[in-house]
């Protein structure tokens, strides 16, 4: 075991002369290494000298990575990578930190490594569960050995018996990169939108989706994500066929209206959407405490009458003009909780848990990131909760919040036809009706988001434009260890 004292001479020697100094890697017995080990609290002047010094060492022949137990993730092949590509590694009696490049670094604590290794003993390759047992880690555990390999870091921990060999692909860490996070959120680019969606509202076609699990449900699925909504046009003007393209999605979320509705003016069920009555923007299951993902829709007939039109309000682009322009608002509706019932059968009363119920706005509470609108006046119970030293602003804010609702540049008014149906983001577009008459049947059903949010994870494993996230080749039977989403 080299003494502290010889590497920091060897450090300072090669501070001094620049020499270079091959930073890849880290040993706690110097016998086996012939590079220089780098110390704990680097002299900062090293990292950036071993940094550029190792940028223009001269490149070894790439090792093969030894992957008997950790198979190398999919998209990665045995790249051509030359050493100088590797990221730096290095460790002290906390943390390993891997040297992106000489101003970005990430550190990865040992606790944290060892808990979150891969390898079939640690973590079942079927399953993906974890096997290693967490709390055997002794909290000041230490490698034996950091390693910069080919396609990624290799650790070496001290163990009763044989050494423990984790691997950890670079992309990985990169994505996995908590301190600091290298990788935006997991949320995908949301388009927030007003009426003018009119213009060219996101649409699809019915063939596309209905075939293979391919890259037309893959389309559907990044528009519901990415604008709230998403229309499919050239559907069969059937239950039946509705019925299908809806579980295409995934499976249908059975309520006290049944699996997959069909519905029209005969109050069949004890709700105004069983009526001719207009229906304000409003999202559905306010009254649930985990309201449905998606909401589909399809006009399947009206005759003899008229209106019916339906209204989309994209609850996200809402939410945030009333935080822009009135911020005192939009604090009040993401901390005052709202109660709702379902109360229309008797044989059911539906109210959320708690009964409370939760404020129009939830927010993501690592982020702060908008995450869901729940808002439906009609389903509204009384608010017994509400401080009195709150009631007039509440008041004033859900007023304001009505106003930006149904503001012209916020509604986005579309007649249905039998053939086209819509999908909504239950969690972001609210949707309503106009007043109607005649005899009008809509059918459609509700979606859990959770269904909603596992589809889209799959299709963009296959069919993703970025490479980290698109980790399943045609060839693997089974999810990779490495999958981003885990
Ligand atoms: C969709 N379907 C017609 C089956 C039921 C509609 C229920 C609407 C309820 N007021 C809510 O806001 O959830
Ligand atoms: O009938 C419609 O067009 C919409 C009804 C509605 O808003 C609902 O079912 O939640």
């Amino acid at each position: 075991m080299l003494r502290s004292s010889a590497l920091r001479h060897i450090i300072e020697q090669s501070t001094s002369s620049r020499s270079s100094v091959t930073s890849r890697c880290f040993r706690r017995s110097f016998s086996q290494s012939t590079s220089v080990q780098l110390l704990n609290n680097l002299h900062p002047n090293l990292t950036r000298a071993a940094a550029s010094a190792a940028a223009l060492r001269p490149r070894p022949v790439p090792q093969q990575p030894n992957h008997s137990r950790n198979p190398p993730p999919p998209h990665q092949t045995i790249a051509e990578t030359v050493a100088d590509d590797l990221p730096i590694s290095s460790m002290d009696n906390k943390r390993v930190a891997v040297g992106w490049d000489t101003r970005t670094w990430s550190r990865f604590h040992h606790i944290w490594l060892r808990d979150h290794c891969r390898c079939s003993e640690c973590f079942h390759p079927t399953t993906k569960q974890r096997l290693v047992n967490t709390f055997e880690i002794p909290p000041d555990l230490q490698p034996l050995a950091v390693e910069s390999k080919v396609d990624g870091l290799q650790v070496t921990w001290p163990s009763a018996s044989t050494p423990h060999i984790s691997f950890y692909p670079w992309s990985w860490l990169k994505h996995n990169s908590y301190d600091p996070p290298l990788m935006n959120s997991d949320q995908n680019e949301k388009i927030l939108w007003g009426s003018k969606i009119e213009q060219s509202p996101p649409t699809v076609k019915y063939e596309e989706v209905m075939t293979d699990e391919g890259p037309g449900l893959y389309k559907w699925l990044q528009n519901i994500d990415k604008f709230g909504f998403c229309f499919v046009s050239g559907v069969p003007p059937t239950p039946e066929a509705t019925e299908k393209l809806s579980e295409r999605i995934g499976f249908i979320r059975e309520t006290q209206y049944g699996k997959f509705w069909e519905f029209t003016s005969d109050l069949s069920k004890g709700d105004t959407a069983y009526t001719t009555l207009a229906l304000g923007a409003h999202t559905d299951n306010t009254y649930f405490t985990d309201p449905c993902g998606l909401q589909l829709f399809h006009l399947l007939s009206h005759t003899d009458g008229s209106g019916g039109a339906t209204l989309l309000v994209d609850g996200f682009y809402v939410a945030s003009i009333v935080k822009e322009l009135h911020p005192e608002v939009y604090d009040i509706l993401s901390r005052v909780p709202v109660p709702a019932h379902a109360a229309g059968e008797q044989g059911s009363l539906y109210r959320p848990s708690p009964s409370t119920g939760y404020p129009v706005l939830r927010h993501d509470l690592g982020t702060g990131d908008l995450m869901q609108v729940r808002w439906n006046n009609d389903d509204r119970s009384v608010m017994r909760r509400l401080e009195g030293s709150l009631v007039e602003s509440w008041y004033n804010a859900i007023r304001t919040w009505h106003s930006c609702l149904t503001s012209p540049d916020s509604e986005y008014w579309v007649q249905l036809t039998p053939g086209t149906a819509v999908i909504i983001n239950n969690h972001r577009v609210l949707h309503g009706r106009s007043a109607f008459d005649g005899k009008r049947r809509m059918c459609g059903a509700y979606i859990g988001m959770d269904e909603f949010q596992s589809k889209l994870a799959v299709l963009s494993e296959k069919f993703s434009p970025n490479p980290d996230l698109r980790v399943s080749e045609e060839s693997e039977k089974t999810r990779s260890v490495w999958s981003p989403y885990l």
